[in-house]
């Protein structure tokens, strides 16, 4: 099952009839319908189900919300149409609304090492994120370095040193939070539109993935895929049972304009990149730091994941990919190294039956390398302890 443009009728309906009755809902400004201001995305239909985003000017977001519902409903009341949902986005289009922030000036300490980086510490207009101190970003620009296995481990050892965590799935393509925290089921409505997070080991949790089936492969584009993040990130209580310290957010994988966008519009305190030791894996790190760096983030520092190998029955270390790769690059671009994480079989074996080693096997070795790497970023977010790293503009 795909969720594709379709021009042809799925269920019983097409884009076409979809975008008909789209097309008698005007601005209360009058003027044109929303199909001929260029509001209404590419629709995807997958069966009965139909998904779209109207594009919005950020700042208007809020005034938009009863054009969302509507659309939501007119389109919902076609025979043949079982789900909708529709979402806001506010993707800009090129030379319009306002720029990027400024880059930061060589030597310039990143906002993490000020006292309590706050939501937001990038600046710019930012989505409002409600019960959540601190959003910290994981993130790897290539697939497969172990990124969502670092995501959950972290968040479970920032959980382990005494804070409150909640950990969002915002890899919309290969959700793996469900899996890795072993939960299942969908969330449940809290209120209005607001969503109860799920729970996992203490962690609250948002994934696409509680949404849709596992197996269903999602195309989306853009601007539906940063729709459908924000609106994970602001309707969750996240506070359900107190604020949250730290959310952990385990991005998708690559540097596109998902990746960017998502690092202009999303209050993040941070962020930690992931990496393997392969050459190939540093350069994307290196793609990913430059980015970040773009937009004006901190970085909270590098994690060499699969960082050497441990042998399982000699107990030998071999540095099998060629190790020290990302400490060298950490060192040479001025951002903490956090730690180096062996490949080991009991790392992947617990991740992948959702039993995560920090909360199944507190005392394993692994375990400690988790929490020792997640004392440091809590560190760094309380601007507590550690000298300041500078970002090095070449
Ligand atoms: N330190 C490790 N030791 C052993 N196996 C690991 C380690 N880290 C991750 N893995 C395993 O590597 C595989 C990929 O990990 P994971 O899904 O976390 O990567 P990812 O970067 O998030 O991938 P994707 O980009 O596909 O989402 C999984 O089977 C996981 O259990």
């Amino acid at each position: 099952m795909f969720w594709k443009k379709n021009k042809v009728p799925a269920g019983n309906v097409t884009t076409d009839q979809i975008q008909d009755v789209l097309r008698k809902l005007k601005l209360e400004t009058g003027g044109p319908d929303i199909v001929e201001l260029g509001m209404v995305s590419d629709i995807f239909i997958n069966e009965g189900s139909v998904i779209f985003s109207l594009t919005v000017d950020a700042e208007q977001a809020n005034a938009m919300e009863p054009l969302r519902e509507k659309a939501q409903e007119v389109v919902k009341s076609l025979s043949g149409v079982e789900k909708v949902m529709v979402a806001l986005t506010a993707e800009r289009k090129p030379g319009s609304g306002p720029s990027l922030p400024p880059p930061a000036k060589p030597g310039v300490k990143p906002a993490a090492a000020k006292p309590k980086a706050p939501q937001g510490a990038a600046g710019g207009h930012k989505l409002d994120v409600k019960g959540v101190k601190n959003i910290v970003a994981v993130s790897s620009a290539k697939g497969g370095v172990g990124k969502s296995t670092t995501s959950v481990n972290l968040a479970l050892a920032l959980q382990a040193n005494g804070l409150k965590v909640g950990i969002l799935d915002a890899d919309i393509y290969g959700p793996s939070i469900p899996r890795l925290l072993g939960i299942k089921g969908r969330p449940m409505a809290y209120k209005d539109k607001i969503l109860k997070p799920m729970e996992g080991f203490g962690l609250k949790a948002m994934s696409v993935g509680f949404l849709v089936d596992e197996d269903t492969p999602m195309i989306w584009r853009g601007p539906m895929v940063v729709s459908a993040l924000t609106q994970m990130m602001r309707d969750v209580k996240w506070d359900i049972d107190g604020e949250l310290d730290v959310l952990v957010v385990d991005m998708p994988p690559g540097t596109g304009d998902i990746q960017l966008t998502m690092a202009q519009q999303v209050p993040l305190s941070g962020s930690v990149i992931v990496s393997t030791p392969q050459d190939l894996a540093l350069l994307d790190a290196r793609k990913g730091i430059a980015m970040f760096e773009k937009v004006n983030i901190p970085i909270l520092g590098v994690v060499e994941n699969m960082s050497y190998f441990l042998c399982p029955s000699c107990g030998e270390r071999h540095d099998v990919f060629g190790h020290g790769g990302a400490r060298e690059i950490a060192d040479k671009i001025g951002v903490p190294f956090l730690g180096e994480v062996p490949l080991h079989m009991d790392i992947r074996e617990r991740s992948d039956s959702g039993r995560p080693i920090v909360a199944t096997d507190a005392d394993n070795e692994h375990s400690k390398i988790y929490r020792e790497i997640a004392r440091i970023m809590a560190g760094e977010l309380a601007g507590a302890g550690r000298e300041a790293p500078k970002i090095i503009i070449e």
